[in-house]
């Protein structure tokens, strides 16, 4: 669709409502968005590619020397909102319509509307996204399903904050002359263009997770895009709030960095652990002292894992910053009672731990296991929060944050990895950007570990199973084949027709024959999406 905006094109089909978003008003501060900050965002995702050059020349990350003085000054972020100080529990879920008003229903403090790990960024998505939260924060939003049931917000819904994609991602449907526009800028550019200001009108305000940054300049971007939009809707500085998610190998050296750029506009860090995990394993997969154990046995508890976890808390607090925790992918198990109560057991440990050890609050994926982790923050943390609580903490090393874990890899972990980055791809690509598999909750976080745990199996020099085999492509072919068949039972002859199948197997078998590895897989995928 041509615009009256010279320069300006909609390539996605207008449907009922977009109008109300795709506004000239609302397209000319993209545009603003565009023409100051879509450059430096490249620049910035070009020098990842040098970051990653010199790793895989043999580099491993330390804590900066030239921030030195950052970290050893005396500094706090600026204090924090009434309503972001208890955030014991947060769900998060995508921007589908009846996920919004369960979300914020669901007895959570917080809820996270999600563009990014849980969103398949269709421009329908992208779009009614945007409808459903504003709607939504005027109270307005309601669903029927299909039996009639309605849905609408409660009185006291959970706080929202919203997820933009990262800054890799573009949006191919807006474009500047000829250019696309940046997935973040239009996520976070309409919902506050929007909303800020009736946030502000309801008490609350404009609160965003920004993901997967490698690097405080990342977060020096956020800051100047949030300084900008400020001004534009002359909203005081400091009205947004942000928490980053601690979400790649590289940020977790710059954490303190990374609180300090936004410390006007930060709510925190949260430890984002899919992510995490597979940033680790794709920043090192050329590094031969670096193989993770099946995908199962990546927990928190590995060394790896639980240095970062600790550090975060340690920073955090030292900055006056909330340290949130990270997502259990266990989901309700039905009509299997003794399955169902195993997944609510490992919820509750994981979040003993997290609150044990300091965390300010967690991240729930399901409304079910809400309740459980609230019963477990209640119980060890009376106040709102526990920034202020002193702790002995030990020194968390650089060497200490790298530590591979033992453990092996198994015929069926291989094979748990194939046939879940498949069924993820094809939800993906008919639309659903998080899917329950196999009781978990899967997103592309989760499944951006299975294809790159498959990449590095196939190539490493001791990619081989716990009974010797070696992890070779014929026998990556081979289980391929044979869990083409088992997903085509599980999920019934009719749906594996007509889903998109056959093309998330193209899609994942490139990714995995493909020498250059695929920077994200939502990159190539998102080729083939409307
Ligand atoms: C790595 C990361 O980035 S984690 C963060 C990103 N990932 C996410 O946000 C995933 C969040 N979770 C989900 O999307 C969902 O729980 C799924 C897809 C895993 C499972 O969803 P479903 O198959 O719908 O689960 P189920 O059938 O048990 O849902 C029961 C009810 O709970 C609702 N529900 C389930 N999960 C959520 C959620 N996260 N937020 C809001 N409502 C939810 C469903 O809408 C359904 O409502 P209804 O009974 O009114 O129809
Ligand atoms: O976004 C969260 C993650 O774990 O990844
Ligand atoms: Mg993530």
């Amino acid at each position: 669709m041509e615009t009256k905006l010279s320069g300006l094109q909609i390539h996605g089909e207008i449907h009922k409502g977009f109008d109300q978003i795709l506004t000239d008003e609302a397209l000319v501060f993209l545009i603003r968005l565009h023409e100051k900050f879509n450059d430096e965002r490249k620049q910035l995702l070009e020098h990842r590619k040098d970051i990653q050059e010199k790793i895989n020349q043999g580099m491993r990350p330390d804590f900066l020397i030239k921030t030195k003085e950052i970290r050893d000054a005396e500094w706090t972020i600026a204090p924090i909102p009434d309503d972001l100080q208890d955030r014991r529990v947060e769900i998060t879920g995508p921007v589908d319509r009846k996920m919004v008003i369960n979300g914020l229903n669901s007895g959570a403090k917080v809820f996270m509307a999600d563009f990014e790990d849980a969103n398949s960024p269709t421009w329908s998505n992208t779009i009614n996204g945007q409808i459903n939260l504003g709607d939504a924060i005027r109270k307005t939003i309601q669903f029927e399903n299909e039996y009639g049931k309605i849905y609408r917000l409660n009185e006291q819904p959970a706080v929202l904050k919203v997820r933009p994609r990262g800054w890799h991602l573009d949006e191919k449907h807006i474009t500047y002359e000829g250019e696309a526009m940046s997935g973040s800028l239009v996520d976070f550019g309409l919902y506050f263009f929007h909303n800020a200001n009736q946030l502000i009108v309801n008490g609350s305000g404009p609160y965003f997770y920004l993901p997967k940054l490698e690097n405080h300049q990342e977060a020096k971007l956020w800051n100047e895009v949030f300084v900008f939009a400020q001004q534009y809707l002359n909203i005081s500085q400091g009205t947004i709030k942000a928490t980053v998610l601690l979400e790649t190998i590289l940020a977790v050296f710059e954490m303190e960095e990374i609180l300090y750029e936004l410390k006007v506009h930060s709510a925190g860090l949260n430890c984002g652990r899919w992510d995490y995990i597979f940033s680790y394993l794709k920043k090192f997969r050329h590094d031969e002292d670096i193989l993770l154990p099946d995908r199962e046995h990546v927990t928190m508890t590995v060394p790896f894992m639980r240095a970062y976890s600790l550090l975060t808390i340690q920073t955090c607090h030292k900055r006056g910053a909330h340290a949130i925790g990270g997502m259990a992918a266990q989901i309700p198990v039905k009509k299997d009672s003794d399955k169902n109560a195993a997944a609510f057991e490992k919820v509750r440990v994981d979040k003993e731990r997290e609150v044990k050890d300091g965390h300010d609050g967690t991240w729930v994926a399901h409304p079910a296991m809400v309740a459980t982790a609230m019963d477990i923050f209640n119980k060890y943390m009376p106040e709102a929060n526990q920034i202020h609580q002193k702790r002995k903490m030990d020194y968390i090393s650089a060497e200490q944050l790298m530590e591979a874990p033992n453990g092996s890899i198994t015929e069926q972990g291989l094979r748990t990895n194939i046939n879940v980055g498949i069924q993820y791809i094809a939800s993906w690509l008919d639309g659903r950007g998080a899917v329950p598999i196999h009781h978990l909750m899967e997103d592309a976080a989760t499944a951006e570990i299975s294809r790159a745990q498959v990449w590095q199996w196939t190539r490493h020099p001791h990619g081989a199973l716990s009974d010797g085999r070696m992890i070779t492509f014929e026998l990556y072919n081979a289980l391929m084949e044979e869990e083409m068949v088992a997903i085509q039972l599980e999920v019934g002859a009719d749906d594996f027709e007509n889903g998109s199948y056959q093309k998330a197997a193209q899609l994942f078998d490139d990714l995995v024959r493909n020498e250059e590895f695929e920077e994200f897989l939502t990159l190539k995928a998102y080729r083939y999406l409307s």
